[in-house]
């Protein structure tokens, strides 16, 4: 047997040998399913198959670099690099991009980040002359992302009834009109969004039967991950590339399909025996991720979903500890506790700080776990949220970078011609901008107009301050044709002042943003010399691309090791990590409930599964904590602890699970069934009723007020110093644990030394540091 064939169990291997016709691979998490496909494509390649006939669609670049990686180790690296392998998006883009001409777009074009499509929005809703507080810039945007993954254009939503009625019911009427005028605008500006990205590449391969036969042709194999969270875009896609040589494999997992919000649909995997009545299914039933405890804990939380495909999951590993509950009195008390316990368990039992995850169910629970652990020195590393290319001197930069490659930029254009300040005011652009639009183009185009027509509206000096603008943008669009992306960009931060601008500010922010600038910088140096050692493209525009296309989970800083890990469990979805705090543990956050929205079947079933999902991603132990009184919106919120911890069997928990959680049946009433996209896409729509359990609150309140009087004291009062001894642990409230190695002076000037596993040697003057004494 070939060697890395060896690494499989059995049906694992089947899965991998059967290269022709349709497969799916349904089973459940940790069972294999990635490395299946991973090691498909090094099998495929080994047989002979030419790399760039296999197509290979991952949920994040970063996957994707590692599947590469795992191949080229088994298949040789050269034949790797020439695979079909990334995101949807990553893929699309790219053969779009080929495609242009035909779809009428410049090869140039931009890529809108969600912020970009949400200004444009805005600037609709303001030329429309309608109200943003009945037009929510954030519902409108999600209307038309649903509109567009359910392949629905501008003209097929006008022409909806059920939609439109359900727009007049939101009171929304207009959406039509914006979606028509969003979409106009984009093609004016030469960009597209990221569901463009997937919306048109269906459009082309619709309506020009010739270039889908190319690529049908092309892609002799195709596999998807993660395929339950597929939505009806990426899914019509890839059942037409397929659909010549039928050699197509799909895995993927109902349980753990988290991303309806976005459109996803777990119907996909439904259909796929529909679709090709000759697959073949493969069950992977066993898990090699994680331990018994938390592989039986995971599923006796997904059992109770009604909607699920029947699967066997199980463990051989070790039986585990148990999964700890952690109950903390208030939000910060839960980040002291979860920083505790990983200096703890890192000093004991010697584990990495990269063998950690906290896992939350929004991004804005990331800032009371970054204090704590700041304050023991643990170092950490955050995914998504207020990413690093979203920072405000980034995005401006990057503007640059875009108007560089694409002028007709709009939403980067906007942005740039006044940063840094050259006297252009806000006046003059939507002058400019209204004129654009008038006249069916960009604004970059009225801009390079202006010198031939006798332009009334801008005075002569305004117009010399547009025309130097326009100079130097001409100026770094000739010096991108010719440097590299690090020349080009270095020259720009510099040219442009913005590099002097934040140099000259002072200020602890400034000082950190110039930073920030320095490190894109660097950032763009390493693309630029490890682009030029693998003879790949290494101009500014494709350091753009790939910037243009990360997804949340693709961490901006992939170097960085060793670091406790953040992030939301959408993002963790695929991974696995030694040990995982689930936090947040509280009804209204996990599950989590939408402000408004009344909480569904289906709605909790996702949560359920989201729950699944970061369960499942602890190999060794999982901890979940929640807190009694947390800070949201602003307020003091007292919390009822999730019905999820009541849910788990209570044969693979610790600590107290807090019984009694109320207020639940409603959200399990109704049995929904599946219906058409546009059925659901019309009845997406908020509905009204929201209760606060406030009886329940008030009785928290006073449990809680007297609990945390006794509690508080506990935490760090520092009043031991007299009783410390060489020998002893100790708990620093910055560094951690650590070792007393030696006391010397007189009281009450006594100094200690003591060895800190987070810092190492420090020495402390005992009637300020605050020991507590370990033991
Ligand atoms: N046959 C095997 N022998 C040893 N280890 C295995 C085997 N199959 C899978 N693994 C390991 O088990 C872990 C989980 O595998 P993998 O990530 O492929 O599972 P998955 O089904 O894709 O999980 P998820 O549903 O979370 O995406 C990985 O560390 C993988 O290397
Ligand atoms: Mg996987």
């Amino acid at each position: 047997m070939l060697d890395y064939l060896k690494e499989l169990n059995e049906v694992q291997r089947e899965a991998v040998v059967r290269t022709e016709g349709p497969s799916l691979v349904i089973a459940g998490a940790g069972s294999g399913k990635t490395r299946v496909l991973t090691y498909r494509i090094a099998h495929l390649l080994k047989q002979g198959a030419r790399p760039s006939n296999i197509l290979a669609l991952t949920f994040t670049n970063k996957a994707a670099r590692e599947m590469k990686d795992r191949i080229g180790r088994v298949a040789g690296e050269n034949v790797a690099r020439y695979l079909w392998m990334g995101t949807f998006h990553s893929i699309f883009s790219r053969i779009l991009r080929a495609e242009h001409e035909t779809i009428g777009y410049p090869s140039n074009f931009t890529i809108y980040d969600s912020s970009d499509s949400k200004s444009l929005i805005k600037t609709i809703i303001k030329d429309f002359q309608l109200d943003d507080k009945t037009y929510k810039p954030n519902v409108v945007a999600s209307r038309i992302s649903m509109a567009k993954n359910n392949l629905i254009t501008p003209m097929a939503y006008a022409n909806s009834p059920e939609i439109r009625s359900a727009d007049k019911n939101m009171r929304m009427p207009a959406i039509s009109e914006i979606y028509k005028e969003y979409a106009k605008r984009c093609r004016l500006s030469g960009s597209m969004d990221f569901d463009d990205l997937l919306l048109i590449t269906n459009l082309l391969f619709r309506d020009h039967e010739e270039i889908l036969k190319k690529y049908q042709e092309r892609f002799g194999y195709v596999l998807v991950d993660e395929y339950q969270d597929t939505n009806y875009s990426q899914y019509l896609i890839i059942k037409k590339l397929a659909a010549k040589h039928n050699n197509i494999c799909v895995v993927g997992d109902d349980a753990q399909s988290i991303y309806s919000f976005r459109g996803a649909r777990i119907e996909n995997i439904l259909n796929f025996k529909n679709d090709y009545p000759d697959h073949r299914v493969f069950k992977l039933e066993q898990n090699y991720r994680s331990t018994q405890t938390i592989v039986n804990a995971a599923n006796s939380i997904i059992a109770r979903n009604k909607k699920q495909i029947p699967k066997n999951v199980f463990s051989e590993n070790a039986l585990g500890k148990p999964i700890k509950i952690l109950s903390a009195l208030t939000d910060n008390e839960e980040g002291f506790l979860v920083a505790q316990e990983i200096s703890q368990l890192q000093l004991r039992d010697h584990y990495q700080f990269e063998d950690f995850a906290i896992l939350y169910r929004t991004n804005a629970q990331s800032r009371i776990f970054e204090e704590s652990l700041r304050k023991r020195n643990i170092p950490y590393k955050i995914y998504g949220g207020l990413s690093f290319y979203q920072r405000k001197e980034i995005k401006d930069l990057l503007s640059y970078f875009r108007m560089t490659i694409n002028p007709d930029d709009n939403e980067a254009l906007k942005r740039i011609i006044n940063y840094p300040a050259r006297g252009i005011g806000q006046t003059t652009v939507g002058k400019l901008e209204v004129s654009a639009v008038s006249n069916e183009t960009s604004i970059w185009r009225v801009l390079t107009a202006l010198p031939e027509i006798n332009h009334s509206q801008v005075n002569k000096g305004t117009a010399t301050k547009l025309m130097g603008f326009v100079a130097l943008i001409d100026r770094f669009q000739k010096l991108s044709q010719e440097s590299d992306a690090f020349e080009t960009a270095k020259t720009i931060a510099e040219q442009t002042g913005i590099l002097k601008d934040l140099y000259n500010d002072k200020s602890p922010e400034g000082l950190s943003r110039h930073e920030n600038i320095q490190e894109l910088l660097n950032g763009i140096q390493e693309f630029s010399i490890s682009a030029k050692e693998q003879g790949d493209p290494d101009k500014l525009e494709n350091y753009l691309e790939d910037v243009a296309l990360l997804t949340d989970q693709d961490n901006e800083k992939d170097e960085e090791k060793n670091k406790v890990t953040l992030m939301t469990v959408h993002s963790a979805k695929g991974l696995e990590f030694k040990n995982v705090f689930i936090v947040g543990m509280e009804e209204n956050l996990f599950p989590s409930q939408r402000q408004g929205e009344k909480a569904t079947q289906e709605s909790l079933e996702e949560e359920r599964r989201l729950f699944y999902v970061a369960l499942t991603r602890a190999e060794e132990n999982a901890w979940l904590s929640y807190a009694n009184q947390r800070y949201r919106w602003g307020n003091l919120d007292f919390c009822t602890p999730s019905r999820f911890l009541e849910e788990l069997d209570e044969r693979y928990t610790e600590g107290q699970v807090p019984t009694g959680v109320s207020g639940r049946a409603s959200a399990e009433q109704s049995n929904v069934s599946y219906s058409s996209p546009a059925q659901r896409f019309a009845q997406r729509q908020p509905s009204s009723s929201f209760k606060t359990r406030e009886s329940q609150n008030i009785l928290n309140k006073k449990l809680v007020s007297l609990k945390e009087s006794g509690r508080a004291q506990d935490t760090f009062q520092g009043d031991d110093p007299g009783k410390i001894q060489a020998g002893m642990t100790v708990q620093h409230q910055r560094f951690g644990e650590g070792k007393v190695l030696k006391i010397e002076g007189i009281a009450p000037d006594l100094k200690a030394t003591v060895f800190f596993r987070t810092t190492g040697q420090k020495q402390l003057l005992l009637k300020f540091a605050k020991l507590r004494i370990k033991s």
